[in-house]
């Protein structure tokens, strides 16, 4: 597959890290405007950075938009003249919806509208899609793509904010969730590398047992909590402060930020 990312950002270079990591492309091209800090990235084999997005577009198939809601169109603007048929569109950027960017580049394209994480990096991303009517012929390559670096499902668009919440910005919720255990195992008495790598593989193994046995959390915590036990003890002091329902709480002030942000 040859892929062009246009905008080398944060999202737009882990996306790149994911795909060189698992040789995931033909070619790769990697646009930014001031490309000093990408550099680096010349030196994997059939990898190439550019400030000119017209070249990226020019020669890929596969054109990955990776920039800041307000720069996207721009972007589109001026790349839609070079645009053909074996172009397949997949914009990563928060809420700028499907019918926005058929506006711009027409509905004769193949658009597709992806929201992914950072764990993308490593192949661990949780990627929610969707696409126009003409991008159904193609989604599949984008499931390809992203079933290389993680998982993916298919969402109708007018989930895609949600997605966001807990997809994307749910990466820092969890890095939260990890710091907070790694300083209450500091607090223990584990030094502070110990603690992060305590907390880290836990999340980690918890996050696993639900993948691999399709188990409700509750029936794995059923079998943690012994009766009259410390972890009961710990759990309800949690509650007792407000853990589900804080997060819960920030998940919808989360929500409520994307929706006053964004175009739908
Ligand atoms: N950072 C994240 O975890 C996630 C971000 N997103 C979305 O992805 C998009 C990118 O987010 P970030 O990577 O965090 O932003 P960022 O600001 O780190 O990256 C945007 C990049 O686009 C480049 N750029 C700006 N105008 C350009 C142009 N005309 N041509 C080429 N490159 C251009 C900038 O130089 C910058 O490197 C946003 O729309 C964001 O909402 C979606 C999911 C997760
Ligand atoms: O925080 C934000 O608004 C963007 C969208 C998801 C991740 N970063």
């Amino acid at each position: 597959m040859k892929i062009a990312i246009l905008g080398a950002g944060n999202l737009g270079l882990s996306i790149a890290k994911g795909l060189i990591v698992n040789n995931a492309f033909t070619t790769l091209f990697l646009s930014k405007r001031k490309i000093d800090d990408i550099k680096d990235y010349e030196e994997y084999s059939k990898v190439s950075i550019t400030s000119d997005n017209l070249e990226a577009v020019k020669n890929s198939d596969i054109l990955i938009f990776a920039v800041q809601p307000t720069q996207l169109e721009g972007i589109l603007e001026e790349i839609k003249d070079v645009l053909t048929d074996k172009h397949v569109l997949i914009s990563t950027v928060t809420g700028f919806k499907i019918p926005r960017i058929e506006a711009i580049v027409g509905e004769d394209q193949f658009i597709i509208r992806s929201m992914p994480n950072t764990a993308i990096a490593v192949g661990k991303s949780m990627t929610c899609l969707c696409s126009n009517k003409k991008g159904e012929k193609r989604i599949a390559i984008a499931e390809a793509i992203f079933n290389r670096l993680g998982s993916s499902i298919i969402i109708p668009e007018n989930k895609m904010q949600a997605a966001t919440v807990i997809c994307a910005s749910g990466v820092a919720f969890w890095m939260r969730l990890i710091r907070a255990t790694t300083q209450g195992a500091v607090q223990l008495g584990f030094d502070a590398k110990e603690a992060q790598e305590l907390s880290m593989q836990t999340c980690l193994g918890a996050a696993s047992l639900l993948i691999e046995s399709g188990k409700h959390p509750e029936e794995e915590i059923d079998k943690v909590t012994t009766p009259r036990g410390c972890t009961i003890e710990g759990l309800n002091e949690m509650e007792h402060n407000g853990l589900s329902s804080s997060l819960i709480q920030g998940i919808q002030a989360s929500f409520k930020k994307i929706n006053s942000i964004s175009d739908q």
